[in-house]
């Protein structure tokens, strides 16, 4: 990429988040993440260039030395801080502009440091082998926390039967972010069950919301719709899906042949997820396994070893969200004791790596934690590290890119379904590894007794946990959220 010879034309709209938006190069294998902000204090939070190509140089560090040998260097990509041409980037914001969702256009995209981070492009595979020269397909998803705390800090026992997700579900319900329950659990896709995992993906391509993506030869074919009302078109998936999952002179037809193909992926993608050269098993321990709230499964929940092999993509992600072995209830008081610390020697700040850098040591301190607390600022802001290094797990996205080739190809990554079945090769990344600020833990706590006060109101409702512990006390605002809040009596 000649940084000096930047052209607008030369790159599309590919997609956002909350904190950063993506655009493709049309020719090559590559994309710009452009942060944003916020419309409302836009004027206030503009950064200098060099302020900007430090926050990115910080998420390239925080990739390469924490996430990378965290994950695994095969999933992690963590491309490059780059300087562009302002009068690029300001082109270019104009360009996407009607290609972005509304409910996205309340943050503004950075015009003003010209800094970006170059990243390939996971739609596309940097080897493509295929002879029918057939367009790469990709899947990706958002998989969210898999696991149950088992801390006994919790105080609340319904977060030891239902996952943070299914809770979470009711939450958003309410407050309009989305228009209906999704059906995906989790820890159905973690369990390392295949008919677990398939229900998951199932509902995942049922609802989608912003769990779930397909693109097709870059383009994406298949997310939810600004419009939250409207359904996805299954069938129109299906039709895109067709060439790749069924023998071209198939005689099946309409809603038999969409079975069939979803079906078809579904497979595929369950097995990229478990696909691992390591024999041995990482298994699940019991009590994380179960969700109460995805109970259709109970059938399969009996009689079933839940386990993961051993460093497939969903392991290295679990493995690293478990991190957080204390929950946001335990983490809060040692988040306490270090902003005591911060206050009372607010020169440490540096030394403590509260905002990186973040580098080997930072991970050590990561790996090296003590079980238990010694009472030090030390333990407490390895514990913290853990927590934020745990949230970007909880917050990831695994991008699964696969194409079709022939058992001549000779691929070292061919995922065969069945022999008389088309094969693929297949690429598997983990995106999004960006760290999570250390003032977030507050929000962090906030949201997550919100979350479960809302759930345990609306699902249940004479429930005896909050009768027996709270009374009303008043109103708990946080941003546009208007909760109850409960005291303990
Ligand atoms: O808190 P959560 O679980 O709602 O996660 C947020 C995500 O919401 P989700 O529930 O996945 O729809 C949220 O995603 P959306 O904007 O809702 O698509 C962001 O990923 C947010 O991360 P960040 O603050 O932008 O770094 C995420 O916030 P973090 O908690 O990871 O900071
Ligand atoms: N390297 C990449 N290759 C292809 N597509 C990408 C890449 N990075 C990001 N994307 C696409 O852009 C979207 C937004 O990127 P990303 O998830 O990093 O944004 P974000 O703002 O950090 O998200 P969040 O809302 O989780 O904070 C992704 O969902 C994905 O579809």
């Amino acid at each position: 990429m000649e940084l000096d010879k930047m052209d607008e034309n030369d790159w599309k709209y590919h997609g956002e988040g909350n904190k950063s938006l993506v655009v493709s190069n049309v020719q090559h294998a590559r994309v710009l993440r452009l942060l944003k902000y916020s419309t409302e204090d836009a004027e206030n939070s503009h950064k200098t260039t060099e302020q900007a190509f430090r926050h990115i140089q910080n998420i390239v560090d925080y990739s390469q030395n924490v996430m990378k040998p965290l994950l695994g260097e095969k999933f992690v990509h963590n491309g490059e801080a780059v300087k562009l041409p302002l009068d690029f980037v300001r082109q270019l914001s104009l360009k996407v502009q009607q290609e972005r969702p509304e409910s996205r256009c309340d943050k503004v995209m950075d015009t003003f440091s010209g800094c970006a981070l170059c990243l390939p492009n996971l739609t596309q595979l940097s080897c493509c082998c295929s002879r029918e020269h057939r367009p790469p397909l990709c899947i990706e998803i958002k998989p969210k926390c898999g696991f149950l705390p088992s801390s006994r800090h919790v105080t609340k026992e319904i977060k030891h039967k239902v996952c943070r997700f299914c809770m979470h579900q009711h939450f958003k319900l309410a407050h309009g972010k989305w228009k209906r329950l999704s059906r995906y659990c989790p820890l159905d896709l973690f369990s390392g069950n295949k008919q677990r995992m398939s229900l998951a993906i199932k509902h995942l391509i049922e609802e989608p919301q912003n769990n779930f993506k397909i693109f097709k030869g870059g383009e994406c074919i298949y997310s939810c719709k600004d419009d939250a009302d409207v359904l996805q078109d299954v069938d129109e998936l299906a039709q895109h899906l067709r060439p790749y999952f069924l023998p071209s002179g198939s005689l099946m037809n309409g809603h038999q042949s969409s079975k069939v193909v979803l079906n078809e992926l579904i497979q595929v993608i369950v097995s990229a997820l478990l696909s691992s050269w390591d024999p041995r098993k990482t298994r699940l321990s019991e009590g994380r396994v179960r969700c109460e709230a995805s109970l259709p499964h109970r059938d399969l929940l009996r009689n079933t070893n839940h386990c993961l092999p051993k460093d497939c993509v969903l392991d290295k992600i679990l493995g690293t969200q478990m991190l957080d072995s204390l929950d946001i209830e335990g983490l809060n008081p040692l988040f306490k004791r270090v902003e005591q610390h911060l206050h009372d020697f607010p020169k440490e700040r540096s030394s403590l790596q509260i905002d990186g850098p973040y580098s080997q040591s930072f991970l050590e301190k990561i790996q090296n934690c003590p079980t238990e607390d010694d009472g030090s600022i030390e333990y407490a802001v390895r514990k913290v590290h853990q927590y934020r290094v745990a949230m970007t797990a909880k917050d990831c996205s695994i991008m699964i890119t696969i194409a079709t080739c022939g058992e001549e190809d000779g691929l070292d990554q061919s995922l065969e379904i069945q022999p008389s079945k088309p094969h693929f090769t297949y690429s598997v990344s983990i995106l999004d590894l960006d760290p999570k600020p250390y003032e977030s833990i507050p929000h962090q706590s906030r949201l997550d007794s919100n979350i479960v006060n809302h759930y345990l109101r609306s699902t249940l409702p004479n429930n005896q946990e909050l009768a027996n512990q709270s009374v009303f006390l008043g109103w708990d605002r946080e941003g546009e959220d208007c909760t109850l809040v409960f005291h303990p009596v």
